[in-house]
């Protein structure tokens, strides 16, 4: 895959360090052509678990944000694929301006031949800038999927993965960062997400299929309904 140039392309121009007032007034996708759902919570809370159900039973496309940023980084040539590695080991959130145009360029990408899509973006936005410039500039979101878990929880679950994930941030000194980067930074933008009546809290402790059937019962509240 090229590597991104944040610079061209049919999509916003978007500078390397935009304020806030450099977003397109309007969305690059027509909401009411484009579904998006954004599924958050902490690391490890199940996110990535709970979208294959999702994908399986409501036919959606699943963008993980951090999946995205770790292809870039992996990839050759790529003018950000350090920055990244040093985000991600020290759990911090890097600069919207990539994350958001790799979800536009992955959501183009997706689209279907009418201009539909529908569209489970998965741990994403982790910040308020990153959810404003993307709630404008590129599609506003029907709804929020909050998986509701303790941190002890999530430690365990983390580093049990940690064994295989093969991931720089699976580690104890890095879980602690991304902890406190979800609290101080993400729960802020489920926070305003529920202030506008947008979110599905779910428990995300217990068995998976326990918490699917949560997940499916809040979305269902929000008038989505499985597609198969
Ligand atoms: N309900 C559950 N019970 C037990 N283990 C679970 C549950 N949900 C997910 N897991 C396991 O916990 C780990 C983290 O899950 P997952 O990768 O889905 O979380 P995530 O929120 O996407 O994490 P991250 O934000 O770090 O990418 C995985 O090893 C997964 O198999
Ligand atoms: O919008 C985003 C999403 C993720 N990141 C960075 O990636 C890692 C890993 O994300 P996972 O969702 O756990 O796979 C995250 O800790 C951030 O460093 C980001 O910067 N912006």
């Amino acid at each position: 895959m090229p590597a991104i140039d944040l610079t061209t392309g049919t999509s916003p121009l978007v500078q390397p360090e935009p304020s806030l007032s450099s977003a397109n007034t309007f969305p690059v996708f027509d909401p009411q052509k484009v579904t998006v759902v954004y599924i958050l919570g902490g690391p490890g809370s199940g996110k990535g678990t709970q979208s294959a159900y999702l994908v399986r039973d409501y036919g959606f496309v699943h963008l993980s944000a951090g999946d995205l940023l770790r292809q870039e980084q992996d990839t050759k040539d790529s003018k950000y694929g350090q920055l990244i590695k040093d985000y991600i080991k020290d759990g911090k959130i890097v600069p919207m301006e990539i994350t958001v145009k790799l979800l536009e360029n992955a959501m183009r990408a997706n689209l279907d031949s009418d201009g539909t899509g529908k569209f489970l973006i998965d741990g994403f936005p982790r910040k308020m800038d990153q959810a404003m410039f993307f709630e404008q500039s590129v599609c506003p979101s029907r709804c929020t999927i909050f998986l509701d878990c303790p941190e002890d929880v999530m430690r365990e679950r983390l580093l049990d993965r940690g064994k295989t994930s093969g991931r720089a941030d699976d580690n104890e000194e890095s879980i602690i960062k991304r902890f406190k980067t979800f609290v101080e930074t993400s729960m802020p933008v489920v926070d305003h997400f529920a202030e506008e009546d947008k979110v599905v809290r779910v428990p995300a402790v217990g068995t998976v299929q326990g918490v699917y059937e949560g997940v499916v019962e809040g979305l269902a509240k929000k008038g989505i309904a499985p597609s198969k």
